[in-house]
């Protein structure tokens, strides 16, 4: 199975707008054409539509941050999964550490979201959320402890427990959903580990999104994903 580098923009300024967000588009375009690995874009709401079009006949997937559990209609500001489908997206994250669902909410959204054809990568904080969200069946799990999202201090190294914990108690749930790590992913090593203790990749924002040269980071981070899953 191929590794996945996911790649957060969260709201950097100004690293995740503007010509920004379309150089880390096109350093994620050149990564896939040279190592094939799946790379998972999430750019601010606001870039989607340019970041779509420089990646537009490419392997790189473009997600949305997040949806709101709402129905279309008059929800001033909210954006419901039905207008990120109509913006094209692939897929949505749900749940994220800094943009928190309810339970409830999280099932409703992976429900429409799989009925209008959009994938799902739905976060946790600990090991035992992440399996109570396995139940839901998104795509996609990405375990990030919040004390070392943006810290530069990865999950990989200093909680290597939340990794092979998140995995057997995901799997104890769910066969098939692919399971990520995160937080505070800044090398191919923390790659290199994170998928080697069970992962299938990372969700990386900071580490990629602020960096002086992207493309070189997530170069280094997709070999060293290959060279574990080989
Ligand atoms: O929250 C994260 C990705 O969704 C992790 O953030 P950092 O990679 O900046 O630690």
């Amino acid at each position: 199975m191929k590794p996945i580098i996911a790649v957060n923009y969260k709201a950097y300024y100004p690293y995740s707008f503007g010509e920004n967000a379309l150089r880390i588009a096109r350093d994620a375009k050149r990564v896939w054409e040279e190592t094939g690995v799946e790379v998972i874009l999430a750019p601010p709401f606001t870039e989607i539509y340019r970041v779509l079009k420089e990646v537009e006949g490419s392997g790189v997937k473009v997600f949305a941050q997040h949806a709101d559990p709402v129905e279309p209609g008059a929800v001033t500001g909210y954006i419901p999964v039905e207008g990120l489908k109509e913006a094209g997206v692939h897929g949505v994250i749900l749940n994220h550490s800094e943009h928190r669902l309810k339970i409830a909410d999280i099932n409703a959204l992976i429900i429409k979201a799989r009925r209008l054809g959009l994938k799902t990568l739905a976060c946790a904080d600990v090991p035992e959320t992440g399996a109570a969200i396995a139940l839901l069946k998104p795509d996609m799990i990405a375990v990030e402890p919040p004390e070392l999202i943006g810290t530069g201090v990865s999950v990989s190294k200093a909680k290597p427990e939340v990794i092979t914990n998140s995995v057997s108690m995901i799997r104890s749930v769910n066969k098939e959903a692919l399971i990520l790590t995160g937080a505070g992913i800044t090398t191919g090593e923390d790659v290199y580990q994170a998928v080697k203790l069970g992962t299938i990749g990372v969700l990386v924002a900071s580490g990629i999104v602020k960096a002086k040269d992207p493309y070189s980071v997530m170069k280094d981070m997709a070999l060293n994903a290959l060279k574990a899953v080989s």
